[in-house]
C-alpha cells in the first residue's frame, strides 16, 4: 500500500493539498447553503465571515501559488456578458433601464416631452393705424404737446398764517390777505401756475435771472376760472421784494373796463405790500397820465424813471407812452402779461406787440447811439491796460443788468462768457387761446410752458384737451346751462319779454349786435313794461339800461356800479363787455342777437357761471340764422350741449297787445327825436 504522501500526485506540495481539500469543503458547504433555505441570517453571516477569512488566506497562498497554478485562476468566476440592469427603487418609481458603458439607444420615450404645439408666430399684418388724435398731434408745437392738463376740479386749500404753505408757494402775508378776501382755496389754474411761478428755490423768484431767464407761460382756461388771480398773486409776491420803484410788471388788456377791473384785483391783493400800481387807458389826458407814470421827465435817464411798479394798460395808450413819454422805459420788466391774448394779438394796433417786445430787449445799437453823445462829451476812457488815470465814467442811472454791457465802460475781463439775457417773463392768458402759429411766433416766446384747464382723466382725454386747444375748440364752465330758441324776427322781442317774465330774471346781461340795437331794445322794453303796468295790478318793475361805447366814461362807470349793486336788473350791451368782465351775480346771459363766431359766444356766455356758480345762457336765433348757428356749434363739438328750448304759442300771443303798443310808442319816439 502506498501512503498518503506517496499517493499524492506528483508535484503537489502539502500546502497545495491542504488548499484543494479546503476548496472542496467550501464547495460542499456552498451547495448545502443553497439547499438550506431556512438557514438563519446569523449563520449566513458567519459563513460569509468564514469565506472572507478563507479568501484572505487564499490571497496569501495564491501569491505564492500564482505562477505555478494558473489552473486555479481559470476556475474563478468571471462576469459573463454585460447585461441590462434594472433598478427598482424603493418608492416604486420606475427608472428607465440604463445600459452600462454602451450609450443609450435613441428612444422616442427618452426625448423631452414636446410642448403642446409648435411655437406660433404672429401672422404678418400691418400695424394698427394711428388714431385720429395721434395723427392730429403730429407736427404740433412741442410746447403744446407737452402741456400740463389740469382738471377743473383740482383745488388746493390755502393754509392759514403760521402753517406751512401747503404746496401753494405763497408767503404768509399773501395767504392772510387772500383769506381776508374770502379766498380759502386755489382754483385749478392757480394750483398749477402759482407753484410754477413761485418755486420754493428763492433763486427762481429773483427779479433778475440774466443767466437762467424764466420760461414763458401760455394759459388756456375757461371763463370765470380765476385767471386774473393766477397772475396777480405771483406778480405781487415777487415784486414786493423790490425796494426801488421800477416798472417791473406790465399788464396789457383789450378794454378800459378790464383795466379798471384788473387794477382793483391788484390793489386788493397787494394791500400793505408797498407796491405802486398805475393805469394807462386814455381815460385821462395824456400829460396827466405821463405825470402819474414818470417821476422825472426833464433829465435824460438811461434807466428810466418810473413812479409805478405795475402798469395796467390798453395797447394804444402804451404805445403812446413808449413813443412820447421821456424816461418811460420797459427795460426793467420782469413780467409782461397779455390777458385776453387772442383778442390782443388780433389787434395790430400800431404793431404794438413788436414795439413792446423791442423795448424789453437790450438794443444792440440804439442805446450805443444815445450813449455816443455821452461818451464824446467825456474824456477819452482809459483802456484796461493803460496807465490808470482819473476815470470819468457815465453814471449808469439804474440801467437794467441786461443793458449794462452797452455802457462805454472799459472792458473788464470776465470768466463768464455767457450772454446776459433780459429777465422779462411773458404770461399769456385766454379762455380762447389762439393757435395761429404766426401770431404765437410774433410773441417770441422763450421755452414756453402751456397750462390747459380741461376735464381729463385718461391719456386719450389729455390728448383731446391738447387737440382742442390746437383746433381752437373751447371749454365751457361745467356749471353753465346753455339753450337756443329759434324764432322769427317778429317774435324775437316777444320771446325776450317772455323769458324775462317767466323766469323772473333779476340779474341778466343781454347782448346785441351793436350800440344802436342796444338802445332800441332798452326803449322797447321800457315801453312794453309801461303798457303792461297800466293793465296789471301789482307789476314788478324791472330796470333795464343800455351800456355802450356811446356813453361817456363816467356814465358807464355809474351804470356798471348800479348793475353790480342790483339797482339795475338787466344790462343790455354790445360785445364791449363780453370779454373778461367779472360780475359775480349775473344769473343769465341772453344773446338777443346771436353771436357771429364761436369766440364771441364763449366770452358772452362766460359772463355767467363764474367761479363755480350756476348760470344760464340763452341764445335767440332767428330762423334764417339757425343753420349758421348750428353749424358753428357743430364745428366746435358743442351742439349737443346747447338744448333747444320751445316756447308755446300761447305764451307769446298773450304778450302781443302790449308789444304792439310798445312798438307804436317806440316809432313815435323815434319820429319825434
Ligand atoms: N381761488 C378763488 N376762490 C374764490 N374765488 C375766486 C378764486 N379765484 C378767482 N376767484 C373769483 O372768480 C371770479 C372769476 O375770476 P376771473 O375774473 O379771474 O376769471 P377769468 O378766468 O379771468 O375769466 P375770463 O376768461 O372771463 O376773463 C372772480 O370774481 C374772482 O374773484
Amino acid at each position: 500500500m502506498m501512503d498518503a504522501a506517496a499517493a499524492a500526485p506528483k508535484g503537489k506540495t502539502k500546502a497545495k493539498q491542504r488548499y484543494l481539500k479546503r476548496k472542496k469543503e467550501r464547495r460542499k458547504l456552498s451547495k448545502n447553503k443553497k439547499q438550506k433555505t431556512s438557514l438563519s441570517q446569523s449563520q449566513a453571516g458567519e459563513l460569509e465571515n468564514e469565506d472572507a477569512e478563507d479568501n484572505e488566506s487564499i490571497v496569501e497562498e495564491e501569491e505564492v501559488v500564482e505562477e505555478t497554478l494558473p489552473v486555479v485562476e481559470k476556475s474563478e468566476k468571471r462576469p459573463k456578458k454585460r447585461r441590462k440592469l434594472s433598478i427598482q427603487p424603493e418608492d416604486g418609481e420606475t427608472v428607465e433601464p440604463v445600459l452600462a458603458q454602451t450609450p443609450p439607444a435613441p428612444s422616442i420615450q427618452r426625448l423631452p416631452t414636446p410642448q403642446a404645439a409648435l411655437p406660433t408666430f404672429p401672422l404678418p399684418a400691418l400695424p394698427n393705424a394711428p388714431s385720429k388724435s395721434t395723427l392730429a398731434l403730429q407736427g404740433l408745437d412741442k410746447a403744446l404737446v407737452d402741456a400740463d392738463i389740469i382738471p377743473p376740479t383740482k383745488t388746493l386749500p390755502i393754509p392759514p398764517e403760521g402753517d406751512a404753505d401747503g404746496g401753494t408757494g405763497l408767503s404768509e402775508k399773501m395767504r392772510k390777505r387772500l383769506i381776508d378776501l374770502g379766498i380759502t382755496e386755489l382754483f385749478a389754474v392757480q394750483t398749477s401756475l402759482l407753484p410754477f411761478l413761485l418755486p420754493s428755490d428763492p433763486m427762481y423768484k429773483a427779479l433778475y435771472q440774466p443767466f437762467n431767464p424764466p420760461r414763458d407761460v401760455c394759459v388756456s382756461a375757461p371763463t370765470g376760472s380765476g385767471k386774473t388771480l393766477a397772475y396777480a398773486v405771483p406778480i405781487v409776491e415777487i415784486l414786493s421784494s423790490s425796494i426801488v420803484t421800477r416798472l417791473r410788471a406790465l399788464v396789457v388788456l383789450p378794454t378800459r373796463d378790464l383795466v379798471v377791473q384788473v387794477r382793483e384785483t391788484f390793489e386788493a391783493v397787494s394791500k400793505g405790500r408797498g407796491l405802486k400800481i398805475g393805469t394807462a387807458t386814455g381815460q385821462h389826458s395824456f400829460p396827466h397820465e405821463q405825470a402819474q407814470l414818470v417821476a422825472d421827465r426833464s433829465t435824460h435817464l438811461k434807466g428810466g424813471s418810473s413812479k409805478v411798479d405795475i402798469l395796467i394798460c390798453t395797447p394804444g395808450r402804451l404805445i403812446d407812452h413808449l413813443k412820447e413819454t421821456p424816461n418811460f422805459s420797459l427795460q426793467h420788466l420782469r413780467f409782461l402779461v397779455v390777458d385776453e391774448a387772442d383778442r390782443l394779438l388780433a389787434q395790430s394796433f400800431q404793431d404794438w406787440l413788436i414795439q413792446v417786445l423791442a423795448a424789453t430787449r437790450p438794443p444792440k445799437h440804439a442805446l450805443e447811439h444815445t450813449l455816443n453823445d455821452l461818451a464824446s462829451s467825456t474824456p477819452k476812457l482809459p483802456s484796461y491796460n493803460s496807465t490808470p488815470g482819473p476815470l470819468n465814467l457815465p453814471v449808469p442811472d439804474a440801467l437794467a443788468p441786461a443793458f449794462l454791457h452797452l455802457l462805454p465802460y472799459p472792458d473788464i475781463p470776465s470768466f463768464i462768457t455767457e450772454r446776459k439775457e433780459h429777465s422779462c417773463q411773458k404770461l399769456l392768458f385766454s379762455a380762447t387761446l389762439t393757435r395761429d402759429p404766426g401770431k404765437i411766433a410774433a410773441l417770441e416766446l422763450r421755452n414756453p410752458k402751456y397750462f390747459i384747464v380741461q376735464g381729463s382723466s385718461t391719456d386719450e382725454e389729455e390728448e383731446n384737451a391738447i387737440l382742442d386747444v390746437a383746433t381752437e375748440k373751447f371749454t365751457m364752465p361745467a356749471t353753465l346751462k346753455e339753450h337756443m330758441i329759434i324764432c322769427s324776427a317778429y317774435e324775437k322781442p316777444l320771446v325776450f319779454f317772455h323769458l324775462v317774465q317767466a323766469h323772473n330774471i333779476l340779474n341778466a346781461l343781454v347782448f346785441t349786435k351793436s350800440a344802436e340795437s342796444t338802445n332800441r331794445l332798452v326803449r322797447l322794453f321800457e315801453f312794453f313794461q309801461n303798457a303792461r303796468a297800466s293793465e296789471t295790478p301789482n307789476p314788478t318793475n324791472i330796470v333795464a339800461r343800455a351800456y355802450s361805447s356811446d356813453l361817456p366814461v363816467a356814465d358807464r362807470k355809474t351804470i356798471l356800479e348800479n348793475f353790480k349793486s342790483q339797482k339795475i336788473q338787466i344790462l343790455v350791451c354790445s360785445d364791449l363787455i363780453s370779454r373778461g368782465i367779472d360780475i359775480s351775480h349775473v344769473s343769465h346771459v341772453i344773446s338777443y342777437d346771436s353771436p357771429v363766431d364761436m369766440r364771441k359766444y364763449v366770452h358772452r356766455v362766460g359772463r355767467t357761471a363764474r367761479a363755480g356758480r350756476e348760470g344760464d345762457a340763452w341764445t335767440l336765433v332767428e330762423e334764417q340764422e339757425a343753420r349758421h348757428f348750428k353749424l358753428m356749434m357743430k364745428d366746435a363739438n358743442h351742439l349737443s350741449q346747447v338744448k333747444k328750448l320751445r316756447i308755446g304759442e300761447q305764451d307769446l300771443t298773450s304778450l302781443v297787445p302790449h308789444y304792439e303798443t310798445a312798438l307804436s310808442n317806440l316809432k313815435d319816439s323815434y319820429s319825434r327825436s
